[in-house]
């Protein structure tokens, strides 16, 4: 570098606010404190919207919304239509889900310009601590920020296993590059991501199988539910391996690919081998060293409850840290973080008890609250009482079809306290934000029994529960 052009560089941008990352958390952490007056840089160097929007959340729910249609259009013949179409077109559903998240990336520039925030297309790296807090932050060309605040919401990244033939495997990121559903799949893992992809492509035609570590689907979700969704899968046709520990992928002679698992049994051949299992946050390169941010064993960045790192002036937020992996816990956190340093709040932390969240599954489990288990560890056998209705939705029963829904209710106390809220079953995606807020103001068994239903849908055998 010349030292020109080495002094340009050194010329230090002096913001209020550099938030590192441009995903869920960034993003709203970013347009929040610029809400509140603070000069905000970004450095994303890849696509705004991060993992959600770009190979997350949003992708996989135009794929969950395909395979919906797909399974509508499976029962439109029973039912009495004629002429149903047949199979997707991928490319042709690509393009109509690519444009959707192409009107996202423009929408996220006009904002930032809209707001004023500086938008580097870069990485950041730490570089050093300020006294006072924050400190400076290097871009990929040389070029240095300063700030008193930084926000680190640099997400993180899939993982797989650490065994022979592992880089032969596809990770989530991958199946959004697919343009035709393979016809014989594996799917390692049975956490969210194995559950959704799995019946996302069994829908759109692939033959899939799960193999899955552990003795069931979904670890820490309520057993009887994941135990119904297991059935319903096996019903549409997935093959599910428990206690499957995989154990080396290798290339057949036909280029397709085996699985061998730890016992020594042989499975496929795939034509694709994806691997669900887990993800790791992305803190490599980032410089926390140089500035004292300390990690955890599993590499994310510890915060306490306002989000504050072991730097001063450094916060981070979302994926990198260890709390819950989802977009809008991400984004409140940030948006709290903001408000507080920003715009007067008080309190920067965020409650992250009683969070609800949805597999897109099909059909889809909704989850709110504590399990059984876990009521009945918190609170003991006694006080604990659980409703449970098992039913076949409307359409389902038109079309003569297996699959089940099932509700279940946790309640504790004389009072009956609603603690836990599980839906499997058509809608429970839709049915379950309304009742997280229920959930979360306290409300009885009493008060579901005091709210007239509505007939016929599947959430009123919520408010009919006994
Ligand atoms: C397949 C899949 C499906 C999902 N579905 C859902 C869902 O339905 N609902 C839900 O709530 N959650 C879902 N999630 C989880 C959700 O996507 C994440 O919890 C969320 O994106 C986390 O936001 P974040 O801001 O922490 O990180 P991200 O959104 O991952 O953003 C991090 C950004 O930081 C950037 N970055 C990394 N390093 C640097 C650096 N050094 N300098 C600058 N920038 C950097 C990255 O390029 C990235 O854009 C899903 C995740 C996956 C993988
Ligand atoms: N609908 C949603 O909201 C949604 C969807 C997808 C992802 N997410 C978020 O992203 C996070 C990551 O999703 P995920 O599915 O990657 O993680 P996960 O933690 O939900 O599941 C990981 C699975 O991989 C298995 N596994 C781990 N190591 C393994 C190994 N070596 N061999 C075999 N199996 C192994 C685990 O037992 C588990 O079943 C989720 O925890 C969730 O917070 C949310």
């Amino acid at each position: 570098m010349s030292e020109s052009t080495e002094s340009a560089a050194c010329a230090a941008g002096e913001f209020d606010l550099i938030v590192i990352g441009g995903g869920s958390g960034g993003l709203a952490g970013a347009f929040r404190a610029a809400e509140h007056g603070a000069r905000v840089a970004l450095l994303e160097p890849s696509a705004l919207g991060g993992t959600c929007v770009n190979v997350g959340c949003v992708p996989k729910k135009a794929m969950w919304l395909a395979a919906e249609v797909g399974r509508m259009i499976g029962m439109a013949e029973t039912l009495g239509f004629q002429g149903a179409p047949g199979r997707l077109d991928w490319p042709t559903f690509i393009a109509h889900r690519e444009r959707y998240i192409h009107n996202i990336h423009q929408s996220y520039r006009r904002r930032l310009d809209a707001a004023g925030i500086v938008h580097m297309p870069s990485r950041a790296r730490l570089l050093a601590r300020a006294a006072a807090g924050g400190g400076t932050v290097e871009c990929d060309n040389g070029l240095r920020l300063q700030a008193p605040r930084i926000l680190i919401a640099t997400g993180g990244h899939a993982l797989r296993p650490d065994i022979p033939g592992a880089p032969l495997g596809a990770v989530s990121d991958d199946f959004f590059h697919w343009t035709a559903a393979p016809q014989r799949v594996a799917i390692v893992g049975g956490g969210y991501i194995a559950v959704e992809l799995a019946g996302v492509l069994q829908q759109l035609g692939s033959h899939v199988e799960m193999l899955v570590r552990g003795e069931r689907l979904l670890h820490g979700f309520d057993a009887s539910i994941a135990g119904q969704l297991a059935e319903d899968y096996c019903q549409a046709g997935v093959r599910l391996h428990l206690d499957c520990p995989v154990a080396a992928l290798e290339r057949t002679g036909e280029g397709r690919l085996r699985v061998r698992d730890a016992a020594g049994g042989e499975h496929g051949p795939y034509d694709q081998v994806l691997f669900a299992t887990g993800r790791a946050p992305n803190t490599a390169g980032l410089g926390l060293d140089a500035v004292g941010v300390d990690i955890d064993d599993g590499g994310h960045i510890r915060v306490d409850a306002g989000h504050a790192t072991s730097a001063p002036g450094i916060h981070a937020v979302g994926d990198v840290t260890a709390g819950i992996a989802l977009t809008p816990v991400a984004i409140a956190a940030a948006r709290r973080l903001m408000s507080h340093l920003f715009g007067g709040a008080a309190d920067p932390s965020l409650d992250q008890t009683d969070v609800p969240t949805v597999v897109f599954s099909h059909p889809p489990l909704g989850t709110v609250g504590l399990t059984e288990v876990q009521a009945r560890e918190r609170h003991g056998d006694a006080a604990v009482h659980v409703y449970r209705t098992g039913f076949r939705p409307m359409l389902e029963a038109l079309v003569d079809g297996p699959q089940r829904s099932l509700f279940k209710l946790v309640c504790v106390g004389e009072e009956r306290r609603v603690v836990g809220l599980h839906l499997l079953g058509e809608a429970a995606d839709e049915i379950l934000q309304g009742f997280a807020v229920a959930l979360k103001k306290g409300i009885t068994l009493q008060d579901l029994h005091d709210t007239v239903a509505i007939h016929p849908t599947s959430a009123e055998e919520i408010v009919l529960l006994r």
